[in-house]
């Protein structure tokens, strides 16, 4: 019944869009011009979501609570509606109707997160597998498959379990390398003969600057002299150890599934990492610097480890002895450890050089000597989001994903994430709060960057929105909309396509 509404709506817009189509062409969103076709036979295109953004049901089937659990309910300021994750979009009991979604929509794969605290509540091994859990996995991977939808399967995605934080500070210890071993070592073999794209962590700069940098993220750590409200830490060193932290768990993720998994299970396994394009501020040589210092900072931290070995230059000599070291042979099993890069893309910065006082305290913020800004002059860089640090800059996906082939060896990439938000603004009439327009513009804009970049020789293999359907934006509680679907909040959840799932409709036709 959910499901014959959504066609409803499907076909009564697709019926309206038809009058409007003429909108869609005039505004130069023709899907004539630029569809699947445009890109490689073989190109993916999918949409992407997480276990604590979407699936709701956190205190059922012997889930165990992870740090975001913890934290939107320990500190519920930190959110801005003061909300969280117990129910999300509820797609923990919705996952056959969001798959029909997908399929609706032509949908070639699906990117999703595992719930590492529903699959090990305890967090480690020795604490259980709960049934349950995996039951759910094998059931959401088996419904992708039974529609033709590839599932791209993020084994970490920023919900670590509450247990190992309380036991040894999660990623500020090495005690989690094993840990998180054990369990991708779970979700291979239940999941392996099925699922045959593996990533391993998303955003490892996320969680380290988010959770130890500016505390905006769980657990919600930094410097006390930052009187950003945190939980405790120090912004200058627990960033670089947890970064160091993921790099080696990611590498021990990726050394077990080459030497146990691959050979047999024939998959591929990568990370995701996040980059906004960095413009310098100005042509002056300085400016140009810091705006390769900010790539550096943001991307080049976990990219030059797992293509080079080591950390970039700028960061060995900046940051010094608060930086961790690879040993020879942890250096060795980082380098290379990726068969493809995912690469997270929304927003620019401008860079402008900020010299550095050394009364200031140092902080993983401060290091690069880099401002970083969304407007020259008092002139924004592109158009503004809901999200204050989004604003629309097409061209730099196809930036990026130049300097990413040039600079680290022309890597085989998914785009994993690419996407805008509106505020949420539930008193509108539905219809307008359906007509996203300007999310038509952002997708078609950034899709034909990303076209130009692959005739340009780039390696893009795939392309994922962000997001399926409206959901838990993490410190924006549910105030923002990512969704090409919209979620009703207030009645019962239900799904109706926006404007641009019509759009991304018509642009998938085969
Ligand atoms: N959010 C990020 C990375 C980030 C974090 C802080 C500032 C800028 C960018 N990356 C992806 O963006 C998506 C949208 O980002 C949200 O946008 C609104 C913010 O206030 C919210 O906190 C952020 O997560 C997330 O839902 C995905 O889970 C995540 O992988």
């Amino acid at each position: 019944e959910l499901m014959l509404l959504y066609f409803l709506a499907l076909v009564s817009s697709a019926r309206h869009c038809k009058a409007e189509h003429g909108a869609f062409k005039s505004a130069g969103y023709d899907t004539v011009l630029l569809n699947r076709r445009s890109f490689p036979a073989s190109f993916l295109f999918g949409t992407a979501s997480t276990a604590y953004q979407y699936e709701g049901a956190a205190n059922e089937d012997g889930r165990g609570p992870s740090i975001w659990d913890y934290f939107t309910h320990k500190h519920p300021g930190k959110i801005a509606d003061g909300s969280n994750g117990d129910v999300a979009v509820d797609s923990y009991h919705r996952y056959k109707e969001d798959v029909e979604i997908m399929k609706e929509m032509g949908l070639d794969a699906y990117r999703f997160s595992i719930s590492w605290s529903r699959v090990l509540p305890k967090g480690k091994l020795e604490g259980g597998i709960n049934k349950e859990g995996v039951k759910y996995y094998n059931n959401l991977i088996n419904e992708l498959l039974a529609h033709g939808i590839q599932p791209f399967v993020t084994l970490f995605h920023w919900d670590l379990p509450q247990a190992l934080e309380e036991e040894y500070g999660g990623f500020l210890s090495s005690h989690v390398v094993d840990d998180f071993r054990d369990y991708v070592e779970v979700c291979f073999k239940e999941f392996g003969d099925r699922v045959k794209h593996w990533i391993t962590l998303n955003e490892p700069w996320s969680y380290a600057s988010g959770g130890y940098a500016n505390g905006q993220f769980a657990p919600g750590r930094c410097s006390d002299w930052q009187m950003l409200n945190c939980t405790g830490g120090d912004s200058a060193t627990e960033p670089y150890i947890v970064g160091h932290n993921q790099l080696l768990a990611h590498a021990a993720a990726v050394k077990l599934y080459r030497d146990k998994y691959q050979a047999s299970q024939k998959g591929a396994i990568g990370i995701t990492l996040v980059s906004h394009w960095m413009v310098p501020y100005s042509d002056a040589k300085h400016n140009q610097n810091a705006a390769l210092r900010a790539l550096d900072w943001m991307l080049g931290w976990f990219l030059n480890p797992i293509t080079y070995g080591n950390y970039p230059r700028s960061m060995c000599s900046l940051i010094g002895k608060r930086l961790p070291k690879f040993t020879k042979e942890q250096s060795l099993m980082v380098k290379g450890s990726f068969d493809f890069l995912g690469l997270n893309y929304y927003t620019a910065n401008y860079a402008k050089y900020m010299p550095h006082s050394n009364a200031l305290n140092s902080s993983y913020l401060t290091d690069a000597r880099a401002y970083l800004s969304t407007e020259r002059n008092g002139i924004p860089i592109g158009p503004g989001a809901a999200s204050s640090w989004l604003y629309v800059y097409p061209s730099g996906i196809q930036s990026l994903l130049m300097h990413v082939k040039t600079k680290y060896q022309n890597p085989l990439i998914y785009i994993t994430e690419n996407g805008i938000d509106e505020f949420n603004n539930s008193t509108l009439p539905l219809e307008q709060q359906l007509a996203d327009y300007m999310r038509i513009d952002y997708y078609y804009r950034h899709l034909s960057y990303l076209r130009k970049a692959i005739k340009d020789g780039v390696n893009v293999k795939g392309y994922f929105a962000w997001s399926l359907l409206d959901n838990f934006e993490w410190s924006s509680g549910y105030t923002v909309r990512f969704g090409i679907n919209y979620v009703d909040y207030k009645n019962g959840l239900k799904r109706y396509p926006k404007q641009s799932a019509i759009w991304f409709k018509g642009f998938l036709d085969k």
